[in-house]
């Protein structure tokens, strides 16, 4: 039985829902270094499944290969990657304010998914175990007039957020209808999460 985890992901959310669960989680981020964002690149023609997959997996490798160089003591390490999809187009966190503009505008009125891939690598003295599970969520937002995008990006919340927008923010407020997982949508899915903690024998609660 593992009686912790690492968590490699800079997301105060992920971490916040992790303890809410009840899972002991150390964070293990990236060296000043590596380059976390060089690995959020869409490949031409790539499906957001394939996508968010292939990143988690990069996430992953990067992050045992950084509690080796650590010498750190062996436990699971835990990692994520949300992405919105519109169709087939990738909405990934804005690169500034009009880019979120945009984003929001193509968001508005109408139905998207978010993709929440998660990877649990469990390091052995010879070879590494991985788990891996994807959480798809449909989302529905109701119309926002330019106002109301301008006035939500002027908080401050779209930035450094999938699909420029946080459900468990202000944009709830035109969020009309959700079909999946909550927590998915905020960045980890708990049922999927926790089968992968429950296969790899972590203690939770
Ligand atoms: C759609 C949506 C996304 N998000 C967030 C979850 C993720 O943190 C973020 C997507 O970016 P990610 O690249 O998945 O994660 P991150 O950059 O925050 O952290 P790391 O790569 O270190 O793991 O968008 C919300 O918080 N609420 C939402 O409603």
């Amino acid at each position: 039985m593992h009686e912790h985890i690492y968590l490699a992901s800079q997301s105060p959310r992920r971490l916040q829902l992790l303890e809410q669960w009840g899972v002991r989680c150390e964070l293990l981020l990236p060296d000043d270094e590596e380059d976390a964002e060089s690995l959020e690149v869409v490949l031409p023609g790539e499906a957001p499944a394939a996508y968010v997959r292939r990143v988690t997996q990069l996430k992953l490798k990067a992050s045992l290969e950084r509690l080796r160089r650590r010498r750190l003591p062996l436990a699971p390490v835990l990692c994520a990657d949300t992405t919105v999809a519109l169709g087939r187009r990738i909405l990934g966190k804005p690169a500034d304010e009009a880019d979120a503009m945009r984003t929001l505008a193509a968001l508005s009125g109408r139905r998207h998914r978010v993709l929440t891939a998660v990877a649990l690598g469990v390091p052995g003295v010879r070879t590494d175990r991985t788990l891996d599970a994807l959480s798809v969520s449909w989302v529905t937002f109701s119309d926002m007039s330019p106002g109301d995008i301008c006035r939500y990006v002027a908080t401050g919340e779209p930035m450094g957020k999938a699909g420029s927008y946080a459900i468990q923010g202000r944009a709830a407020a035109w969020i009309s209808h959700i079909s999946g997982s909550y927590s998915g949508i905020m960045g980890l899915p708990a049922f999927e999460t926790a089968g992968l903690l429950r296969a790899a024998h972590v203690r939770t609660g």
